[in-house]
């Protein structure tokens, strides 16, 4: 019998806004004791830096120059995953409405998504590498890391859900209803952001080898399960049964 430590394990999850990437994403890594890598607040820093130093976001040229020089620190520990820029803690300041609202004009600049992936790309190596700062592997979720970010992750997942339940979620989690007025509150940050940055990246449709888990009838545990079963099947990696 092998006694060798098994490899590290790439998992890459994509999908739209609100579809439970980040939280299941997170509740995955945490089950299966790797990092964890949200690229989409990479963006998000990103946006919030380009406000910080002043730079128009309409002028792409300066935007892509600021976000190369970006001071961004990513923490990839599933328990406390921090994103610091420059010192200052930007965990809760990313997430409000005025950084989701334009996030989509720095994600759709094609000089900032090629220094963005090229940095997505490095920490998934640290990983794959057996630097474990966390754990033996890494799961990275966004919205191209199954397609450009990491087309040979072991594991890709599209995790999707109807229109109306990604609302829902993001209504209930946003303003804490999800009533018609919450619904219609929150349709600008789910929708319309998800047609922007349709653009430039491809996230609606699984490409090939890309597993497809569709949770709109299914809730947040039973979610976690199915990318979990997923996981296994797809690495062949039996040692993560009953994770
Ligand atoms: N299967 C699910 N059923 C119900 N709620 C969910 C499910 N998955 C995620 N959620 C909740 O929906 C909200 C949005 O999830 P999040 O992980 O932020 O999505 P994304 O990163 O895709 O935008 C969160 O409040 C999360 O707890
Ligand atoms: N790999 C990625 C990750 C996110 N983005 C973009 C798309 C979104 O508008 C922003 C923010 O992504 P984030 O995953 O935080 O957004 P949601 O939580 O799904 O609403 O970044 C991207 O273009 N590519």
């Amino acid at each position: 019998m092998s006694t060798a430590a098994p490899t590290a394990l790439v998992v890459a999850i994509d999908g739209p806004s609100g579809s439970g990437k980040s939280s299941v994403s997170k509740a995955v890594a945490r089950a299966l004791g790797l990092a964890y890598l949200d690229t989409g607040a990479m963006y998000r820093a990103a946006t919030w830096w380009c406000r910080e130093q002043g730079v128009p976001l309409d002028d792409a040229a300066a935007v892509a120059a600021v976000v190369r020089a970006m001071p961004l620190v990513m923490g990839v520990d599933p328990e406390a995953p921090g994103v610091h820029v420059d010192g200052t803690d930007v965990g809760a300041a990313i997430r409000r409405t005025e950084i989701s609202s334009i996030v989509s004009a720095v994600a759709t600049n094609l000089e900032v998504r090629a220094e963005l992936g090229r940095l997505q790309r490095a920490a998934i190596d640290a990983e794959r590498a057996g630097g474990f700062s966390h754990g033996r592997g890494i799961v990275a979720e966004g919205r191209d890391i199954t397609t450009v970010v990491a087309p040979d992750a072991d594991v890709r997942v599209l995790l999707t859900a109807s229109e109306e339940a990604r609302l829902a979620r993001r209504a209930l989690e946003v303003h804490g209803a999800a009533d018609a007025a919450a619904v219609e509150a929150t349709r600008d940050q789910v929708v319309r952001r998800d047609a922007d940055d349709s653009a430039v990246v491809q996230f609606h449709v699984a490409a090939d080898g890309v597993a497809t888990v569709d949770s709109s009838a299914l809730d947040f545990d039973e979610t976690v399960r199915a990318v979990l079963d997923v996981v296994v099947q797809a690495s062949g990696r039996v040692d993560l049964v009953g994770r």
